[in-house]
């Protein structure tokens, strides 16, 4: 499980261990993991050109006390200040074994930058000579690593309203961050280097699943499985205007966990699913249902309100979510929309939802009462009780028609096999992610194709 905890959580967690540590320990820690990674990153130390982008806080003097550390293994090293007040000890550590203190200018001739501009005390944006210098090393195609955070970003909400570094590699201490994991500002990290310090976290409310994590929640069948045991999933999806939705939706469904695949809908659609799938049956008791995806003019919103109010958890898609209304409890209820379609439940634009995704999911899983699967390169999955899944394997080929008919198939598959609505969301997240890297290695992928490599994603997982 990756953690993501808050600014709070993490000074809470510091002053503890401080508190019982020598002066200057958890620094040390930090510095001497920064350096290891960034002498990875360029592939050795000696001759390497490294220069310090520096601040005036904590941040800096990991960023110091690194490239003494550098310094030492033989790189030349150059502390660019942008404040009156760099970190004292650092200073003078780097000074001490041969490193200098430049110019904007020497970052031309670099291999790497190091970000110590602002950590988790940073405010969003960048002051004047921090931009001019983050923007000389992306003209110059200079790579920067960010220390702990990439400076500029919001690092509690993952947003970017201002001007920001952009990292070829993050090496954070302690724990995972939230701007680590929540889009636009996870993608400003490049991979994320997570560094022990000893810190001793409370549970985090943002996690991440990894495949260990994913392999623990799959509902596996067992020898006294039958068909019905390992659940029955209804789907509600298609229509004459959009067939494909429902054998694509069907497709995703037939690839989890569950026994059998009942699909309710126009004739002529229905004939369309059994002859990709025979296996399908019409009508009957099922244990959850997938509702929504390309539905169209079949749109039936009473309908939808009955089977919300039933006992069935449900999974809630595409043109189905006009059927939401924020009275009642759904809380069995996984509703998975793009950012557009957030938009229009919550009344606001599209744009405000890209900005900020983490606060909207949570918004309307809180107004709904529902699970929300906020689609995008980072999924963001909140529940109605504030916790979060952020699903981060994805490769941005899925984006591509269809492949939300997969997922919405897939989760409900998972729903119906026992899940709770936010462990059926991460799995279905992870694995539909898992399924679009076999299929497209690289290159670009189908919706059909991605839910074709659903059982081996789930066979290499488990295996
Ligand atoms: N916690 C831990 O466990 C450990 C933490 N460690 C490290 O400490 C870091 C946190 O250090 P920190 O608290 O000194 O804050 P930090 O981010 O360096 O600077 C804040 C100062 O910068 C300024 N400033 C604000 N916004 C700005 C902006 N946009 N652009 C420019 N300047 C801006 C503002 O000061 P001002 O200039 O406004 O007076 C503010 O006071 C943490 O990220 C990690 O690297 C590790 O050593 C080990 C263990
Ligand atoms: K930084």
């Amino acid at each position: 499980m990756r953690q993501a905890h808050t600014v709070e959580q993490v000074r809470a967690a510091e002053a503890a261990l401080m508190a019982k540590l020598p002066e200057g320990t958890l620094m040390q820690r930090a510095a001497a993991g920064l350096a290891v990674a960034v002498s990875n990153f360029l592939g050795g130390t000696y001759g390497a050109r490294v220069v310090l982008l520096i601040g005036s806080g904590d941040n800096g003097g990991d960023a110091l006390y690194a490239g003494a550390r550098l310094a030492r293994r033989g790189a030349q090293v150059t502390a660019v200040l942008l404040s009156s007040h760099a970190h004292p000890g650092g200073l003078a550590a780097l000074l001490a074994v041969g490193g200098r203190v430049g110019a904007t200018s020497d970052i031309v001739s670099a291999d790497v930058v190091l970000d110590g501009i602002v950590g988790i005390g940073g405010r969003p944006g960048l002051r004047p000579d921090a931009l001019a210098a983050v923007q000389l090393a992306e003209q110059y195609g200079v790579p920067i690593v960010a220390v702990d955070t990439p400076s500029g970003v919001d690092v509690d909400t993952g947003e970017t309203p201002e001007p920001h570094v952009r990292a070829a590699l993050t090496v954070t201490f302690g724990t995972h961050k939230i701007c680590h994991l929540v889009d636009p500002a996870a993608s400003a990290c490049g991979p994320v280097h997570l560094i022990d310090i000893g810190l001793d976290l409370p549970p985090a409310e943002v996690q991440s699943l990894q495949a260990a994590d994913v392999r623990a929640l799959y509902p596996i069948p067992h020898g006294e499985s039958d068909k019905y045991s390992r659940g029955v999933l209804g789907l509600m999806v298609g229509s004459p205007q959009y067939p494909g939705a429902a054998v694509i939706a069907t497709t995703g469904a037939l690839a989890g966990p569950i026994g059998m695949v009942r699909y309710v809908g126009p004739d002529a659609v229905a004939a369309a699913v059994r002859e990709a799938h025979p296996e399908v049956v019409g009508d009957g008791r099922v244990q959850a249902w997938t509702i929504g995806s390309g539905l169209g003019d079949e749109l039936d919103v009473p309908r939808i309100r009955e089977l919300l109010d039933a006992d069935e958890p449900v999974v809630l898609d595409a043109d189905g979510l006009k059927a939401l209304d924020d009275s009642g409890d759904h809380v069995d209820v996984l509703a998975t929309p793009h950012a557009g379609e957030l938009a229009r439940l919550l009344g606001v634009e599209r744009a405000t939802v890209e900005a900020e995704r983490l606060k909207y999911a949570r918004l309307a899983a809180e107004r709904f009462d529902v699970t929300v699967l906020l689609k995008g390169a980072t999924t963001v999955i909140a529940g109605p009780d504030g916790e979060v899944r952020v699903n981060t394997n994805a490769t941005p080929w899925l984006a591509t028609a269809g492949a939300g008919d997969v997922l919405a198939g897939l989760c409900g598959s998972l729903l119906a096999a026992g899940l709770t609505p936010l462990d059926a969301a991460a799995v279905g997240a992870y694995l539909h992610a898992s399924a679009a890297n076999l299929s497209s290695s690289g290159g670009p992928t189908t919706a059909i194709a991605v839910a074709q490599a659903l059982p081996e994603a789930t066979r290499l997982l488990l295996s």
